[in-house]
């Protein structure tokens, strides 16, 4: 069944530009420590689409993800969220932003200990005065498969189903995009599967808009496209990547140097 009839997201139509990086460089320390983690990147994210970002370690992955969503500065260049500059914001209006607009999904959860899983979920949207959607929560909750877990606390749950509390929490708040760091870390195979299935479903089905930055090539063939980055510049894009595609360009990476 197609849920995109019953819940149609508003904000903004398919195909529109969801988070955009525009000549993006960060660097980081001065002198002897100065490192460019971004090197003038430019990518953009459209609304309705999975994007996986891929690379050797220390390629700028991380620094990417964190500086389009407004979690670090950027040193020149330009990170859009939609249409909002996001260097153009105060502390407080980032962090409304953040709040109304992003999801996040980090490999520590961040979930609060003293919370039940349902209260880790509407956290986001009690913190912005929102009412969850109840046909809506309800959908993510069963997807996830954490109905008969909602009255458990963190410490209660293993580590699959905190992650799935963490995804659920970013998708019941039907952001405008949602941000993951490597969100199948901790699972094991099937339930980074299952999870990964349904990132892929919300995508489709629900037209959510997420990046994703893994190191899994499996992870990764989930996405519709992938995006390669080495030293802080974009060398690659993969579009319908196949695990085995994507390994064997992250392979050329290993092989041959990181920017062949
Ligand atoms: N806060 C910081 N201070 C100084 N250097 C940093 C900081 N954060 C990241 N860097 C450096 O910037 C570069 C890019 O780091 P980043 O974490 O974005 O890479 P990554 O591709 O996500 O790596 P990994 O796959 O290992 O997580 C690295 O050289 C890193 O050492």
């Amino acid at each position: 069944m197609s849920h995109a009839a019953a819940f149609p997201l508003a904000q903004a139509p398919t195909g529109a530009v969801a988070a955009r990086a525009t000549e993006l460089s960060k660097v980081y320390g001065q002198g002897e420590t100065r490192v460019t983690a971004l090197d003038s990147v430019s990518v953009e994210f459209r609304r309705g689409e999975f994007t996986a970002i891929m690379g050797p370690s220390g390629s700028g992955k991380s620094t990417l993800m964190h500086c389009l969503a407004g979690l670090d500065s950027v040193s020149s260049g330009s990170a859009r969220i939609g249409d909002v500059e996001l260097a153009s914001l105060g502390d407080r209006q980032l962090t409304r932003l953040r709040r109304d607009r992003i999801g996040f999904v980090f490999q520590a959860f961040n979930l609060l200990p003293t919370l039940t899983a349902l209260e880790n979920i509407t956290l986001p949207m009690d913190i912005a005065g929102r009412k969850p959607d109840q046909q809506w929560l309800d959908m993510v909750v069963g997807t996830v498969g954490l109905s008969g877990r909602l009255t458990h606390r963190p410490s209660q749950l293993s580590g699959g189903q905190q992650q799935r509390v963490a995804v659920a929490r970013a998708l019941a708040a039907r952001p405008e995009i949602i941000f993951a760091d490597e969100p199948t870390g901790n699972l094991d195979s099937r339930s980074g599967a299952e999870l990964l299935g349904f990132l892929h479903e919300s995508v489709r089905a629900l037209q959510q808009t997420i990046v994703m930055v893994t190191h899994d090539p499996v992870a990764a063939s989930y996405a519709d496209r992938v995006i390669f980055l080495a030293d802080g510049r974009v060398v690659d894009e993969m579009r319908e990547p196949t695990a085995d595609a994507v390994l064997d360009r992250m392979k050329r990476f290993d092989a041959k140097g990181r920017t062949s």
